[in-house]
């Protein structure tokens, strides 16, 4: 058995982060988060330590589709298995143009941690193509998808690994991915996919599951702090499923949102946005951005995290809160919807503040949660009503979170830390029982 010190020693030397995915400072960060766990947790076996930082299985495709115009362009994909140990990997398709096999395999590692907080049976993966859809039609996007599934096709399966949306995804892309792969083995196989449209056999609530997740962790938060919703402010960065589904939760609660950004610009209003009116009219937009909102006043995106706030929600990609912006956080609670967007360095200042961190790998728990409940009744061929699912969900994301902070109260841990140990302890745990870590 290895001691902290030893642990986190073979990880630094001996064996540092493996070079196929190392030059992605997220996939390092993977690892950093994966070090301070083993120094928190000293049980567990620097050897299995080392296994944890290598995913089961990656694989890079290439796509080539005809694009509208005839030519044919060849795109990148990826998809890695984190693990396959709790049965099968879970894990969302990302279509943005900074995806590469690094992000993928840090973002696979993060599923297998959060389905082991929430203790699915499910391991973690992650796909991605590296593109920008919103210069895509739809034409090239359904082209692009569906070429990408045939490529995956061998590793993929609902008991090998099953996608759901995440960035630059939805439900119609999950629906290509269902029909091309029924396509192949002959028979409609619905569970091969979540977070599908609920004509075709998706879940009610999965398409909300994220935010709504997002909020019953605030609202957790909120009590703890002894605040109260409707004397709460919220910034959020992201206007996406995950952004605008939080926002729209948040409000039925009484909390104002003052400030709301995304990829193109940020919008504020100081005595709270008129959130169903914004969503309309992201909706309505060519990219779906919030940028020119009427009765907003337009401000500089990088000012968004810095604004006054009870609940700050970063919604959209990793590594926005660094070293260089942590100490500039005016917020009481960190939600984090995003996966990844907080920095070790950026952890290591907010540890010293009086932030409350509600840290991804929980906070984001109710997408892949939901999906678990649409997967059960595909495989069933049984479906629930909503309530039965928000009321599932909600039970599931409180009794996490009480045990997160449970673990961080007992051990004097981070809301990080402690999460982050809950889901490589069980998915350890597993491997270790197992016996040559699968
Ligand atoms: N969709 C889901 O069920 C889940 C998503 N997540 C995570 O939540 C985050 C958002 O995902 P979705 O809402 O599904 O994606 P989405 O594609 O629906 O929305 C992404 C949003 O982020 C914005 N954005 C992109 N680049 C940005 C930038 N540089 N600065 C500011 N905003 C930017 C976009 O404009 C858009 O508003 C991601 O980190 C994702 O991995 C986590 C758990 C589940
Ligand atoms: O619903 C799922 O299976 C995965 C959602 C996801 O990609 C995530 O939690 O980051």
């Amino acid at each position: 058995m290895a001691t902290p010190a030893v642990a986190t020693k073979l990880l630094e030397s001996k064996y540092p982060p493996v070079t196929l995915f190392s030059s992605s400072p997220t996939y390092q960060m993977a690892c950093q988060q994966l070090r301070v766990v083993a120094e928190a947790m000293p049980d567990i076996p620097a050897d299995i330590i080392e296994r944890l930082t290598i995913p089961k299985r990656s694989l890079v495709v290439a796509v080539p589709i005809r694009m509208d115009d005839g030519h044919v362009h060849t795109f990148v994909g990826f998809r890695v298995q984190h693990s396959l140990t709790s049965g099968a990997s879970k894990g969302g398709l990302r279509y943005a143009p900074h995806v590469d096999l690094g992000e993928v395999a840090a973002l696979s590692m993060w599923m297998s941690w959060k389905c082991g907080i929430m203790n699915l049976p499910f391991g973690g993966a992650k796909g991605g193509i590296a593109c920008d859809p919103s210069l895509l039609s739809v034409g090239e996007k359904e082209r692009l998808t569906r070429r990408f599934t045939e490529e995956v096709q061998t590793i993929i399966g609902p008991r090998t690994d099953v996608m759901a949306p995440d960035m630059g995804t939805d439900e119609q892309t999950m629906a290509w991915i269902y029909d091309t792969y029924s396509m192949k083995v002959g028979y409609a196989c619905p569970e091969i996919v979540t977070g599908k449209p609920v004509d075709l056999g998706g879940c009610v609530g999965r398409r909300e599951a994220t935010g709504r997740g997002v909020v019953y962790c605030i609202l957790e938060a909120l009590k703890e702090l002894d605040l109260r919703p409707e004397q709460s402010t919220a910034v959020i960065q992201g206007f996406g499923n995950v952004g605008s589904v939080t926002s729209e939760e948040l409000v039925k609660l009484g909390v104002k949102i003052v400030a709301v950004g995304d990829r193109y610009g940020a919008v504020r209003d100081l005595h709270g946005l008129d959130i169903p009116a914004l969503v309309k009219y992201a909706a309505a937009h060519p990219q779906k951005s919030v940028v020119n909102f009427p009765d907003a006043e337009a401000i500089d995106p990088a000012e968004l995290l810095a604004t006054p706030c009870t609940i700050l929600v970063p919604a959209a990609l990793e590594r926005v809160i660094t070293a260089e912006n942590a100490g500039k956080l005016k917020c009481r609670i960190l939600a984090e919807g995003a996966n990844g967007p907080t920095t070790p360095d950026a952890d290591a200042i907010l540890a010293k503040t009086d932030i409350y961190v509600i840290p991804d790998v929980l906070c984001n728990a109710g997408g892949v949660t939901v999906s678990y409940f649409e997967w059960v009744q595909d495989l069933q061929q049984f479906m629930w009503s909503e309530q039965q699912v928000n009321e599932k969900l909600h039970e599931l994301m409180v009794a996490s979170f009480n045990k997160v902070r449970k673990l961080a109260r007992d051990r004097n841990l981070t809301n990080r830390t402690a999460a982050l140990s809950l889901g490589v302890l069980k998915v350890a745990l597993e491997k270790q029982k197992r016996g040559l870590f699968p």
